[in-house]
């Protein structure tokens, strides 16, 4: 495509060589340049893509876009000056990938909690009812059932330009649906700008990520820039800040919720068990029973969000309810361990105060015996919620072992240390022991009959990241391993 026609909506100065070029590809990163590419520099957190103009050059890059003076670039190469590098990537990704998100049903779903098991749900559901869907998220990014290769380091919500080449891949496979999770650091920078959403669907907001956005309310203010970009509007009514969220919103509004009582999909006569919920759902007058294998309130939560998600695309209720029922659970959500003794093994990706006190809440509300948790904090995250879990986790448990969970550039016992902090308020008994297969080998050891052992923070996650190096590990399979273990000493 040619230059000119990719900064149509742009406002740009041409500091040097002309607009009539053939562009290949958009490159964010001057390690993956091809030729003929045209490389946007971004000023990041860590370093400055402004210095890596000479190996862009050097790959091939046929154009720059710059937001600083630059000099000494060979004449053969255009260079273009913008306000914003990073905020103009979007824009120009969106015409270069031939604005894929105007050819689907773009889903968008924000909020602290609940982001991957919603956008799973939707998926679900609009796969039951025979479509095509594209899904991008924490877990994987896949189209239908062919899930699309990415890096490890790739962001739940990926970088404006990856994002845009991921749709338009999922536009070719056949994608009706796409349904992605849009966190707020990407909202706040600006990766989505470009996408038309059909459907926004917030769940809820609960301290998280304030070492990225410094109070709530930018968190919170964060996460409505979604709001002022989609048809439809689906809002969680029983969250504190949903009336804000509907104030600003500019389209359609579905709300959704178990107490408020002016909600437009709703769910009553909830019973929930070990194995999951049973609930009836009523929207304008229509009701319809519902159930889904996972336990939680929260649990509820999520289904009624992905149902109201999928009504302004048109399916029924029953449509709806099937494909709940069909649902297997998610990966790393609430993830029961099937082993050979009398007692459960649950691995979750509580990694925030509200998801890991929502967790326990539920193991109480179904466990017989104690509840033994085995959890940490990442390093290098808001150190700010490490005490709060340290007493969620003591209020709500029998027994802690505290472990490392990514401690990544910090000392393991220092981010223990900050989560004793606020265990000690409570009356629980815990050890700490950094290395994480020790200590999940101890409470599997210490497990007795009718006991939940609750393996928290890390879910799907296959890797625990120490100083920049991320190794192998895996708390499902650590606790297969333990019992084959075990098999082997009898
Ligand atoms: C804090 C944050 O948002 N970081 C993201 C950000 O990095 P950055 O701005 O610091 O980039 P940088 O490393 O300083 O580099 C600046 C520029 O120079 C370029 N560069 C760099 C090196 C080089 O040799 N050549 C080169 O061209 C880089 O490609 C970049 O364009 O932009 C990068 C490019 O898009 C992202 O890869 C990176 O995500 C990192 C991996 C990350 O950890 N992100 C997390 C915090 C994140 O985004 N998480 C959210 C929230 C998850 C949740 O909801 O819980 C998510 O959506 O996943
Ligand atoms: N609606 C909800 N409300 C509160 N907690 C929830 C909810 N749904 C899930 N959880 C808890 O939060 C954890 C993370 O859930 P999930 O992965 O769906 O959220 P996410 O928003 O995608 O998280 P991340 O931002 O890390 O990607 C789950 O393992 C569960 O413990
Ligand atoms: N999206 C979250 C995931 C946290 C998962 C937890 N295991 C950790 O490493 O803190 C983050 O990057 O902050
Ligand atoms: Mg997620």
């Amino acid at each position: 495509m040619k230059l000119k026609k990719l900064l149509l909506n742009s406002s740009y100065k041409i500091l040097q060589g002309n607009l009539d070029i053939e562009i290949t590809d958009i490159a964010f990163d001057s390690r993956k340049v091809k030729s003929g590419a045209l490389f946007v520099c971004i000023p990041g957190f860590q370093v400055d893509g402004h210095d890596f103009i000479s190996q862009a050059v050097e790959k091939g890059a046929s154009a720059l876009v710059v937001e600083k003076d630059v000099s000494d670039i060979p004449e053969h190469i255009t260079v273009i000056q913008v306000d914003h590098a990073r905020q103009a990537l979007p824009q120009l990704s969106h015409l270069f990938y031939g604005r894929p998100t105007e050819k689907v049903n773009l889903i968008g779903i924000t909020g602290t909690n609940g982001k991957t098991s919603v956008s799973f749900l939707i998926s679900k559901i609009l796969s039951t009812a025979g479509r095509t869907v594209g899904l991008a998220g924490t877990i994987r990014k896949q189209v239908g059932e062919k899930v699309i290769p990415f890096h490890t380091t790739t962001p739940t919500t990926p970088e404006s330009s990856d994002l845009q080449r991921l749709f338009k891949m999922m536009v070719r496979e056949g994608a009706e649906d796409i349904v992605m999770e849009v966190s707020s650091i990407a909202l706040e920078q600006g990766r989505v700008d470009g996408c038309r959403f059909k459907v926004g669907v917030f769940t809820n907001l609960s301290p998280d990520h304030l070492d990225d956005h410094g109070t709530m309310e930018n968190y919170k203010r964060a996460k409505m820039k979604l709001f002022n970009r989609c048809e439809y509007h689906v809002i969680n009514r029983d969250d504190k800040v949903a009336e804000e969220i509907l104030a600003m919103a500019t389209g359609s509004i579905l709300t959704y919720g178990i107490e408020h009582e002016e909600v437009d999909l709703k769910a009553t006569h909830i019973a929930i068990n070990a194995e999951g919920v049973r609930f009836t759902m009523e929207y304008q007058g229509e009701k319809v029973e519902a159930a889904i294998a996972i336990p939680g309130k929260f649990s509820v939560y999520n289904a009624l969000a992905a149902a109201a998600a999928c009504i302004p695309l048109g399916l029924s209720l029953e449509e709806i309810a099937k494909g709940l029922a069909a649902v297997e659970g998610v990966r790393g959500r609430f993830e029961n361990v099937p082993i050979p003794s009398e007692f459960h093994v649950i691995v979750d990706y509580a990694h925030s105060p509200d998801a890991l006190e929502n967790v326990l809440h539920t193991i109480r509300d179904f466990v017989k015996g104690r509840v033994i948790t085995i959890f940490g904090c990442g390093g290098d995250r808001d150190p700010s919620k490490r005490p709060l879990m340290g007493k969620i986790a003591g209020e709500l448990s029998d027994l802690c072992i505290l472990t490392s969970d990514n401690p990544r550039t910090e000392e393991p016992e220092t981010i223990l240390n900050h989560i004793e902090v606020g265990i000690k308020e409570t009356q629980c008994q815990y050890v700490s022991e950094v290395d994480r297969r020790k200590a999940i080998g101890r409470g599997l050891q210490m497990a007795k009959e009718g006991d939940v052992v609750l393996i928290a923070g890390k879910g799907h996650e296959d890797y625990q990241e120490v100083n920049g190096e991320k190794m192998h590990f895996d708390d499902v399979e650590e606790v297969k391993n333990w019992v084959k273990q075990q098999e082997n000493v009898d």
